[in-house]
């Protein structure tokens, strides 16, 4: 296989996202292809230990292929409204490098993480419709913040943000 000049830049900057991980406190989001605002396909670094928030999808269909190491997916349901206590936890596995998840809302909300202490871990995420926000939840809870998503590359380019999640707001219990 051979790559373009724009290919090979976007190559680079993903694998700097990948080193990166020693110096950023969150896995990396990298924007590949925005596929003419129908999906957004990206490239997400995770080093050691690097883990997402329990959220949501934003009402997408989301696949997620394991390129390079292993990550833990834990399945939760939705909180009740009333925001009383641990959120329930419905199911984990261990995605092995080429397996491919799916994740929509009415499946759940999910965490996702590297336990690994030693290597770190790269994924390719497909979501259609694409989304710029979501809702992130506390485990002990089910109280919910709306955020904005932000990207740590976009088409090879390094963007200004640091990569993650950023709160819009807080959604009060009832
Ligand atoms: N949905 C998360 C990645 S993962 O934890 O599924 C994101 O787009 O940042
Ligand atoms: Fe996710």
């Amino acid at each position: 296989m051979s790559l373009d000049r724009s290919e090979m830049r976007s190559a680079t900057i993903i694998l700097a996202a990948c080193n990166m991980h020693f110096l950023t406190n969150s896995y990396t989001r990298n924007l590949v292809d925005a596929g003419n605002g129908k999906f957004n396909l990206m490239i997400l670094c995770w080093g050691e230990g690097h883990g997402s928030s329990i959220h949501d999808h934003t009402n997408s269909h989301c696949f997620m292929k394991l390129l390079q190491g292993q990550l833990k997916e834990t399945l939760f349901e939705w909180p009740d409204g009333n925001c009383r206590g641990d959120m329930v936890q419905r199911s984990q596995r261990v995605l092995q490098e080429n397996k491919v998840a799916y994740i929509n809302d009415s499946l759940g909300l999910h965490r996702v993480e590297n336990v690994s202490h030693t290597e770190c871990a790269v994924s390719l995420h497909l979501y259609s419709p694409p989304f710029q926000s979501c809702q992130t939840f506390d485990q002990r809870t089910g109280h919910r913040n709306t955020v904005k998503m932000t990207f740590w590359s976009k088409f090879g380019e390094r963007t200004s943000f640091v990569s993650g999640y950023f709160k819009i707001k807080a959604k009060e219990c009832h």
